[in-house]
């Protein structure tokens, strides 16, 4: 996420989505009701079946393994982010008790009345605060979530006047949790760089002080799941994305795969790791930021609790030397500052990889 910065802006009126809910309207407001083309299939017999193919990455296996496990967790990683730009991470070694704990916090904070939350607002234009992001107009359709984001590294990107004081422990559990999922996203560079054959701290030392931030998503129950979207298909322009889905939640995430609206099962306990826009282009498009997307459900709630860890905003990026080839893989993508990049990303709306065409260098 980009520093906090404010845009003329008319975005109409934003219903905040658990105060419909809880008016018990069986109709939903015309804001959020997409276009045929956008609206969801959901419960075909298929799509299951399909997701049992989203790989799981044993983190154990790479980092205490021997030689032949880690060899053999090392390809399915490469295929992993390859093949779905997505995978899931089990014994990733971050405290259970955590995990739960920051759950917890989410949705405290999302139960608060919606006066006591709309103290942190979000400013249209900006992505920090409670509300809705990326909306840019009063035309543009709405999505059927409440999102709460922070920015946490570096600390010239934080807004104390959005950190709450309710629920008490929130803070700290945020800050605890973000060095744990720091710590994640380090060690994930280390073996998706030597997934590539590339130096283990390639991307460390590339990035700098990198860049955290933590978004909150809740999408609370919604009558008419088919009609609406809880987040508009995207790619994240992070480099990684780690994602935890509410415990026995229903599903909602959705990967775009081969064309197909690949629902993510949650595994338990796992976290779900996504590639960014920035691995897409460091590796020149062999690693794939997927375009992936939340969908409702008519009778339960939904969380999702994401962190965006990319590159500081000062550095340079493009397609790594070693990864580009002039006559069989020439460049795909030109270099740009990652600042105007992320600046970019969060003053347009989510509309798949549309953003990306920033940095495309247009085939011959
Ligand atoms: O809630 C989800 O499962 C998706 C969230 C997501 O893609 C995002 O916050 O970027
Ligand atoms: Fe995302």
């Amino acid at each position: 996420m980009a520093p906090v910065f404010q845009l003329p802006l008319n975005v109409g009126q934003i219903d905040d989505v658990q105060e419909l809910k809880k008016a018990r309207k069986t109709k939903v407001p015309d804001r959020f009701v997409r276009d045929m083309a956008e609206r969801p299939i959901l419960g075909t017999i298929r799509a299951p079946l399909l997701s049992s193919s989203i790989p799981v990455i044993d983190l154990k296996k790479l980092m205490k393994g021997n030689k032949e496990e880690f060899h053999f967790e090392i390809l399915k990683l490469s295929a992993s982010c390859e093949e779905w730009g997505f995978f899931q991470v089990i014994n990733h070694e971050i405290e259970l008790d955590l995990l739960e704990k920051i759950e917890k916090m989410a949705m405290e904070f999302f139960m608060l009345p919606v006066e006591e939350k709309q103290k942190y607002p979000m400013a249209p234009g900006t992505v920090q605060g409670y509300g809705q992001a990326f909306v840019f107009s009063e035309h543009q359709k709405l999505d059927w979530c409440n999102m709460f984001a922070l920015g946490l590294v570096p600390h010239s990107i934080r807004n104390p006047k959005l950190w709450p004081t309710n629920p008490p422990m929130f803070s700290e559990t945020v800050e605890a949790y973000s060095r744990d999922i720091r710590k994640l996203c380090e060690d994930l560079l280390k073996f998706i760089a030597l997934s590539l054959r590339l130096d283990e701290n390639i991307f460390e030392e590339m990035f700098g002080v990198s860049v955290q931030a933590i978004r909150m998503n809740y999408y609370p129950a919604c009558p008419r799941p088919d009609l609406v979207l809880g987040l508009s298909p995207h790619s994240d322009g992070s480099a990684l994305t780690v994602l935890q889905q509410g415990k026995g939640n229903a599903v909602g995430l959705h990967v775009l795969k081969n064309d197909t609206w690949v629902p993510v099962q949650p595994v338990e306990n796992a976290l779900v790791i996504n590639i960014g826009d920035t691995i897409e282009v460091l590796t020149n498009g062999r690693y794939k930021s997927s375009e992936h997307r939340a969908v409702t459900h008519k009778e339960k709630d939904r969380l999702s609790i994401v962190t965006f860890y990319a590159p500081s905003y000062d550095v340079e990026i493009g397609p790594i030397q070693k990864l580009v080839d002039d006559e069989n893989n020439p460049s795909k993508y030109r270099r740009y500052n990652h600042g105007e990049y992320s600046r970019h990303y969060v003053t347009n709306k989510l509309q798949g990889k549309k953003t990306l065409d920033f940095a495309k260098i247009p085939p011959k």
